[in-house]
């Protein structure tokens, strides 16, 4: 399998990253930024190209990892030889219908991946325009599952799974950080508590993951009856971190709907 990426910056790497690591396709790379290219050349094995139509005629699929400002731009430069060629499009907000504009009635999937495909656990939507034909969704599902877990979806939830699995990395990271704050705050010192509150995160899922427990249950079976627990879960309540939660991710959501 024959790879272009076009654009080689956060999401490039991770997705080079989890190539490299479970099927070994080849890689081909442009980016405008040549010390960028040569870098990810170097790291992924790449072969770097001179511009983005290079890139396009060296592949069969080809993944374009821009920024939204930047994908028009690049689109109006390869449009000419995508020919049958398969259009996957990672970037946020921009529909198939967009992309048609610029392109034309081509084979477009739209993915929607978080970083933690780098380590094979990501969670990602999948979309296609209707000329992607079953074969060709079933290699890019393959391609995409072995990067972590695949939901093939209608365009329509794009913006939610954005906003849940595509900014969740930076939500939890952030959740972390109040925790990893808090043990500072305590005298503990802050590179020893991150590595502990990470086994901490990382325990209570593989606890909920195989003993199949809810989070409800789980709160049940750490909260004594007028001990530290609830109180800790009464401040959250009277703070309404969790109606703040869901307030941010509905704003990412929004931000996807109108990210241009
Ligand atoms: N980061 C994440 O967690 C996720 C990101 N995404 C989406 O992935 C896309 C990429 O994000 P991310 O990797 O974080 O962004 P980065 O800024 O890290 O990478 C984008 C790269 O593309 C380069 N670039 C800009 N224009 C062109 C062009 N015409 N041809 C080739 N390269 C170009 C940029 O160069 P320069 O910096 O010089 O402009 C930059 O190196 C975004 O659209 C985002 O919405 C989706 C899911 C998760
Ligand atoms: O913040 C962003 O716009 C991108 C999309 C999802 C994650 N990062």
């Amino acid at each position: 399998m024959k790879i272009g990426i076009i654009g080689c910056g956060n999401m490039a790497s991770s997705i080079a990253h989890s190539i490299k690591q479970s099927i070994g396709a080849q890689l081909f790379c442009y980016d405008i930024d040549t010390d960028k290219a040569n870098r990810f050349s170097q790291v992924y094995g790449a072969i770097r190209m001179n511009n983005e139509i290079e890139t396009v005629e060296s592949s069969s699929i080809i993944i374009i990892a821009v920024k939204p400002k930047d994908i028009f731009d690049v689109l109006e430069k390869i449009k000419d030889g995508i020919s049958e060629k398969i259009i996957v499009s990672i970037v946020a907000g921009i529909s198939i219908s967009k992309i048609k504009e610029v392109i034309g009635d081509k084979k477009i999937v739209r993915v929607m991946p978080n970083i933690n495909i780098s380590v094979q656990k990501g969670v990602m939507g999948i979309c296609f325009s209707e000329e992607v034909t079953n074969d060709e969704k079933e290699k890019i599902i393959n391609l995409f599952k072995s990067m972590g877990e695949v939901i093939v979806t209608y365009e329509k939830y794009m913006d939610a799974i954005t906003a849940i699995f595509g900014s969740g990395p930076a939500f939890v990271a952030h959740f972390i950080e109040s925790f990893v704050d808090a043990a500072v705050k305590l005298g503990f010192p802050r590179q020893e508590s991150l590595n502990l509150i990470l086994t901490l995160f990382e325990g209570t899922v593989v606890n909920m993951k195989n003993n199949m427990l809810t989070t409800q249950q789980i709160k049940d079976m750490v909260t004594s009856p007028g001990g530290t627990t609830i109180e800790g879960l009464v401040e959250f309540e009277r703070r309404a971190v969790k109606g703040a939660i869901i307030d941010g991710i509905l704003k990412a959501f929004e931000r996807s709907k109108n990210i241009l």
